[in-house]
């Protein structure tokens, strides 16, 4: 029996841009439930880990935004997300900022030796206290999940890291920073940037990117940030970056995934329905939803 579990993570505290924490509501909005209920056999909407209104918090030793309340919430996503793959779901989880795939990540890398993941954002989030320009966690989570960077995070779950650097493929990047460039090459980790997309086309990086990671992996997440789109057609997201992947080749990005089945858990992040345009950025999440779930037209 097929099963789906969809949590949402109305987390805002990785970056500055409040809105980002409505992102849940407003894929639920977008008619999540509709669209992926004939794909399932189950879909079951578990509701949203209680974030609440905290205050921001610096701090002082590591210049970290957010740093305790994060670690904290990412605790409580860890189980949650953990539970439903006890449970025999695939887990789905709604941003919040792209800080809680720290969390989602937690609980999800105990439950393989090898989880692969395929990062779709314009950024590698591979920054950590050190080199983060910003001091916005949700700069760092790709980096944490190496086990890389402060404690609090990197230990979420109880242990670390949750992945390894060459069971990591990116794509969509086209904003590094220094710090992230130089850790790309000591790790070795494959990036596909706008460049290769561009030059060998969509196709040819989801054929490449699937087979890198079928031989080695026992499961794969997907951390799909929406910004890997580009603003056009995803505009409602806090850090926008010119020239991203379109909405069809996001499509066919995501049936690719579809028809391989390597995908095992899922999360879309980074919606922030302030800045967006009629809910635009949720709906788009929703139809990338049904077809990485096999959504067919005919
Ligand atoms: N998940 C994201 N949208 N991350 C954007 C990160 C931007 C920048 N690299 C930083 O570390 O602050
Ligand atoms: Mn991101
Ligand atoms: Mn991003």
């Amino acid at each position: 029996m097929k099963k789906l579990a969809i949590i949402g993570m109305p987390m805002d505290l990785g970056q500055m841009r409040r809105g980002v924490d409505m992102g849940p509501s407003a894929i639920r909005y977008a008619g999540i439930n509709e669209r992926l209920k004939n794909l399932f056999d189950e879909v079951h909407d578990r509701g949203d880990i209680a974030i609440g209104r905290p205050e921001v918090e610096i701090d002082p030793e590591s210049n970290l935004r957010n740093l305790h309340l994060i670690a904290e919430k990412s605790e409580m996503l860890a189980k949650e997300v953990d539970q439903v793959i006890e449970a025999g779901s695939f887990p789905l989880v709604l941003g919040g900022d792209h800080s809680i795939a720290i969390g989602t990540l937690a609980g999800v890398a105990k439950h393989y030796n090898n989880l692969g993941v395929i990062w779709y954002d314009a950024h590698g989030d591979l920054n950590t206290a050190e080199t983060s320009p910003t001091g916005n966690i949700h700069g760092m989570p790709l980096a944490v999940s190496l086990g890389m960077g402060h404690p609090l995070l990197t230990n979420v779950g109880g242990y670390a890291p949750k992945v390894k650097p060459e069971n990591i493929v990116i794509i969509g990047a086209r904003s590094l920073d220094e710090g992230e460039r130089a850790l790309i090459k000591e790790k070795g980790i494959k990036v596909y940037t706008m460049h290769e997309i561009d030059r060998i086309g969509m196709t040819k990086v989801m054929e490449e990117a699937i087979s890198y990671l079928k031989g080695n992996t026992d499961g794969v997440h997907l951390s799909l940030d929406l910004d890997g789109l580009d603003p056009n057609d995803a505009p409602g997201v806090g850090t926008p970056v010119l020239g991203g992947i379109s909405y069809r080749e996001s499509h066919l990005a995501m049936e690719m995934l579809a028809e391989s089945e390597i995908i095992t858990s899922a999360e879309f992040v980074e919606v922030n329905p302030i800045l967006d345009d009629k809910n635009k950025t949720a709906t788009v999440a929703v139809a990338l939803m049904g077809s990485l779930f096999g959504e067919k037209l005919l």
